[in-house]
């Protein structure tokens, strides 16, 4: 059986509102997602990201579990509302001594340290500025980066731009069901144009500031399967690509953004106006991050109906597809489970660019968890996803594909986005009463795996 490398990177990932809480405290200011999760009907429940895990106060207490999982690295996300406050201007130091104490905590217990600068909790003033529809929020962006980059760069060991710009795109801008809740339609891909423009700013910037850590982005990849082999299943994938996948992949690493998606959403001009900007979202990185859940099946609509009608308004090109039931096991999210797929995205991405490290800096699972009566989270259905999803990292190490690390979604269980504290991710239990940590029986088999397989 393939052994992973010895250098292979055993993690696990959070994002800074959906563990945080601590809102309003030493100089955060509110991002888009405290305003979006405060408009009633928004999030499940009414949930916010007020409280969440309190890791703004017990981030020592989640280091230490993980160092007790074994874990080499934690991948977390900096809240640009508390850096930068207002998103342009002041730079709150509060904000960066929080950040550097989580980082050298981690240090201390030998976990290193890997940032997320954007993981969607956007200050709002850049939003009612216009937010990710202004190219002046790509510049703030950078601007940002460059301070947190030269402010932690001596205790952080890789940089991640972007967290999944698909989701704050066509989530936030087209389908409303993220902040800040816009139903747009193509202008969203106006959305994913200065995201994309951001992180090649940020990475210039970033670079221009010296030192070694490594820079990437992190995309969400959808791997797609036609329902059939007729040219109407085929164009319909090929449609789903191309938004999911290639709207992001081609610009990031082929400096072209794809033609037959531009010409899908009719965008061809506005894009063709900003073709300069291209080279600087190629700018070359380090790495890319993948994060991985599902695979799609999808077919051309017989009845002309929106691919997923639980969308208010579907996102761009969603009229032309439809994704098909295989019958596949679900997790309590509806996602299928597909472990070969997370194999095909990671050969997607090396053949456009061959050689590129790659990281699973994503895969989980949501269930209805039950604690026993001796407080135990035996989350069966979680560790065998876990573990189908490791021995597909296996395969694609096995493959040769330069898989260089994983990183489990998630460490705790946290504040699901519109879905509130309704689904749980973690691999440890959160009761958010008393803000009591429960290593789950998945954490646990994590554990053994990452020491088995370490040696
Ligand atoms: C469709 O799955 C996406 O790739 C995705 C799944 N997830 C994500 N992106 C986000 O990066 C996390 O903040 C979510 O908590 C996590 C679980 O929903």
């Amino acid at each position: 059986m393939t052994t992973f490398p010895a250098d292979f990177v055993w993690g696990t990932a959070t994002a800074s509102y959906q563990i945080e809480g601590a809102v309003a405290e030493d100089g955060r200011r509110p991002s888009t997602w405290d305003t979006f999760a405060r408009t009633p009907g928004k999030v499940w429940n009414g949930d916010t990201g007020d409280v969440a895990c309190d890791h703004y106060h017990r981030f020592a207490e989640d280091v230490a579990i993980m160092a007790d999982l074994g874990v080499d690295a934690y991948r977390f996300s900096v809240a640009w509302p508390r850096v930068v406050p207002e998103g342009t201007g002041a730079v709150n130091q509060a904000g960066l001594d929080f950040y550097r104490r989580v980082a050298e905590t981690c240090l201390e217990h030998g976990v290193q340290p890997y940032v997320t600068l954007y993981h969607w909790d956007l200050p709002q003033p850049l939003e009612d500025a216009g937010g990710w529809l202004s190219r002046s929020t790509a510049e703030a962006f950078a601007e940002y980066a460059r301070i947190t980059h030269e402010a932690l760069g001596d205790v952080i060991g890789s940089w991640i731009t972007l967290n999944e710009p698909w989701c704050s795109a066509l989530l936030g801008y087209a389908a409303g069901v993220h902040a800040p809740g816009q139903q747009l339609g193509t202008r969203s891909l106006e959305a994913a144009h200065h995201l994309l423009l951001g992180h090649g700013l940020a990475v210039q910037a970033m670079r221009a500031d010296g030192g070694e850590a490594p820079l990437g982005i992190t995309l969400n990849l959808h791997a797609v399967r036609a329902a059939s082999d007729s040219e109407a299943d085929l164009e319909a994938a090929r449609r789903y690509d191309g938004l999911g996948n290639r709207l992001f992949l081609d610009p990031l690493l082929r400096g072209a953004y794809p033609e037959d998606v531009l010409a899908d959403t009719g965008t061809t001009e506005w894009f063709a106006e900003r073709s300069d900007d291209l080279a600087t979202i190629a700018e070359p990185i380090d790495f890319i991050g993948i994060n991985y859940y599902s695979a799609h099946t999808v077919a051309a609509p017989e009845d002309g109906r929106f691919s997923d009608p639980s969308l208010p308004t579907p996102t761009p090109g969603s009229e032309r597809v439809v994704t098909v039931d295989t019958g596949a096991e679900k997790t309590q999210m509806g996602w299928e489970i597909h472990p070969d797929g997370l194999v095909d995205v990671l050969a997607q991405v090396h053949a456009l660019a061959p050689g590129l490290p790659l990281y699973v800096t994503e895969n989980g699972s949501a269930w209805p968890d039950e604690v026993g009566p001796d407080g135990r989270v035996e989350d069966e259905d979680r560790r065998r996803y876990l573990e189908a999803h490791l021995e597909a990292c296996r395969e694609a190490v096995a493959r040769g594909l330069p898989l260089k690390g994983y990183f489990c979604w998630s460490l705790l269980d946290n504040f699901e986005w519109a879905f509130g504290y309704d689904r749980r991710f973690g691999i440890v239990r959160v009761d958010y009463e008393t803000q009591q940590r429960t290593v789950k029986r998945s954490g646990e088999f994590y554990r053994d795996f990452v020491a088995r397989e370490r040696g």
